[in-house]
């Protein structure tokens, strides 16, 4: 079974009202591949996300970057999944990294979150990666495997989970993984995805790259096997963004 192209554009906390319009109007204006061929979420502030739903053309959808880890309430600031998909977002980002260690959400606090919002009917881009320390002593397929294996247990089907993999010492620093080391964790994740969940899910369940991915290094990382496409950060709030969604047409010619 094929697995559609996906890149996701994570703007993070950036931008004014003005800025965003302005991402919009390029990102409306670009010609990318089918949807067919690829599939495009960005995943503008909660702010945001309602004038970025008028403007946005129809072929991409908007992903918020959190939610709250069960039904909306008594919880100062939090937004609910339930509020997400009043307001038709269909995706929400949930366990990056930066919430993870900023904010420390812990493996287990990620899980739940993601089995919640699955129940809501929202779709899940489920975020797991190393740090360096933790890359350096040999331990990133542990530290992933233990992150996955916390949101596995909450997920009953996958179709509307999307797993990226986003070492943290290559997000935002402008070193990116190598083709090779993206190719190395992503085959591995979807061994253990194989050996855990079941064969059917490792074929069929997108593994995406992120860290530091811009329009120059996009095509060799999307030729890779196991990369089924990006979450992007920096680059996503910029014209080239529109070329690594472009690069899912490596995937048609290998
Ligand atoms: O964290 C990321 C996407 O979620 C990656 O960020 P950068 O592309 O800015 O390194």
């Amino acid at each position: 079974m094929g697995r559609k192209f996906f890149v996701g554009g994570n703007w993070k906390c950036n931008g004014t009202s003005d800025e965003v319009k302005k991402i919009v109007t390029w990102l409306n204006e670009a010609e990318v591949p089918s949807e067919d061929d690829v599939e495009v979420v960005v995943s503008p502030p909660f702010v945001f996300l309602s004038l970025v739903k008028t403007l946005l053309r129809s072929d991409f959808a908007i992903a918020a970057q959190n939610c709250w880890v069960r039904k909306g309430g008594a919880f100062t600031g939090e937004i609910s999944a339930e509020m997400l998909i009043n307001l038709g977002i269909p995706w929400v980002i949930l366990g990056h990294s930066e919430r993870r260690l900023l904010l420390n959400e812990t493996n287990e606090f990620v899980g739940d979150k993601v089995g919640y919002a699955l129940t809501q009917g929202l779709k899940v881009i489920a975020c797991v990666g190393e740090t360096l320390e933790q890359r350096e002593s040999g331990s990133t397929m542990a530290v992933v495997a233990a992150q996955t294996k916390s949101i596995a247990e909450h997920i009953s089907n996958w179709s509307n989970v999307v797993l990226a993999y986003e070492p943290v010492w290559a997000i935002g620093t402008g070193k990116v993984a190598t083709p090779a080391q993206a190719q190395e964790v992503h085959s591995e994740l979807r061994k253990w995805l194989h050996e855990n969940v079941g064969p059917e899910v490792a074929a069929s369940t997108r593994i995406i790259y992120g860290g530091s991915v811009n329009g120059a290094n996009c095509k060799e990382l999307a030729a890779k096997p196991d990369v089924d496409g990006f979450l992007v950060g920096g680059a996503s709030l910029k014209p080239e963004f529109i070329d690594i969604i472009k690069s899912s047409t490596v995937k048609k010619s290998t």
